[in-house]
């Protein structure tokens, strides 16, 4: 059995040294950062991080910044009244509202605009925000943990992370290892997902030998994501015994050979490679638009502009 604590799952010596982190951290008010790759359980930690503070009876309200439209970010975070801009039929509560009392889970923060970040900023300092369109401020009591995947001080060098609101952030940076380091994990997981679908439908389907054996050496680059949507597949494809074909890993790669590189037509615009290879990347992550853009090396920000621009450009 593996150790728990909250929702997270796991027994390796840096998932221990997690929660006693995690422990320490959860009771105290202090805003967190949480650094660590796309799939590794940032979002899981925060919402344990909720579960074991004070205000666990409260709201845990989850946005992420790489999805805010530039037009409403403002409303978004901080609402709006009636009448404040064309289309504000009526008040609207933004994120630091519905999470009065709780928490607000701000993930791929480095992706919030500048202007934002300022703003955000302001409220960690003063404890209040402005709703759009209102001439009254509110007062805020709402616990910040943020996340990212990139690395804060990259963040700050390439100018998408302001490095004052990294510090207000970071008393305490909480760093989620990737699963690759956590290798005594990685079959106990396998194990725990494969368990909790076996409940969930009264079966008793087994990973074979093989099977659990290729679990071990897979590096994992979607980390647990990867893995837990590996098994869920698995499971469904197999009648009782998980066998190796099972888990579909050749699916999930997202390196792509030479000789697959070489298949590529010469003189194809590079636009159009740009776009399919966007969609094809999308379609393999069921629409999962931060591990799209984590395998294809680039922004979250700039993945949703892209998708934009081929919106517009479709007949
Ligand atoms: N230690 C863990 N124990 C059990 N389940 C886990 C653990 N870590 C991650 N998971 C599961 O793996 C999936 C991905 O985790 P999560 O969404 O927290 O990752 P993330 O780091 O926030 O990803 P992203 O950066 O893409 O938002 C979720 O289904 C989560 O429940």
């Amino acid at each position: 059995m593996l150790d728990q604590f909250g929702l997270l799952v796991g027994s390796s010596r840096s998932m221990l040294k997690l929660y006693r982190t995690l422990r320490k951290v959860a009771v105290t008010e202090a805003n967190i950062l949480i650094v660590g790759e796309s799939g590794a359980g940032k979002e899981l930690v925060a919402n344990t991080v909720h579960l074991a503070s004070y205000r666990a009876e409260q709201p845990f309200i989850a946005i992420n910044c790489g999805a805010l439209s530039p037009e409403l970010v403002d409303s978004e975070l901080f609402g709006h009244t009636k009448g404040a801009f064309t289309g504000a039929l009526r008040d609207h509560q933004g994120v630091f509202a519905q999470a009065e009392g709780g928490t607000l889970f701000l993930d791929e923060v480095t992706e919030m605009p500048i202007e934002q970040q300022v703003k955000l900023l302001r409220v960690l300092e003063s404890g209040e925000y402005r709703p759009v369109g209102s001439d009254k401020c509110r007062q805020a009591n709402v616990r910040i943990v943020a996340a990212t995947n990139r690395d804060p001080q990259q963040a700050i060098s390439d100018g998408l992370l302001r490095e004052d609101l990294y510090f207000r952030l970071a008393k305490f940076p909480v760093v989620v290892p990737p699963l690759r380091d956590r290798n005594d994990d990685i079959v106990g997981l396998a194990q725990h997902f494969l368990a909790y679908r076996n409940a969930q439908e009264q079966q008793q389907k087994q990973l074979s030998t093989a099977t659990l054996q290729l679990i071990a050496e897979h590096r994992w680059p979607g980390n647990v994501r990867e893995l837990k949507h590996a098994v869920e597949r698995a499971y469904i494809l197999a009648d009782k015994m998980i066998e190796p074909d099972h888990l579909l890993l050749e699916m999930a790669l997202a390196d792509t050979t030479e000789t697959e590189l070489n298949e590529v037509p010469a003189g194809v615009p590079l636009e159009q490679l740009e776009k399919a290879a966007i969609l094809n990347t999308l379609e393999q992550n069921a629409g999962n638009k931060t591990d799209s853009a984590q395998q294809l090396g680039i922004s979250v920000k700039t993945l949703y502009n892209k998708l934009e621009k081929y919106q517009q450009t479709e007949p």
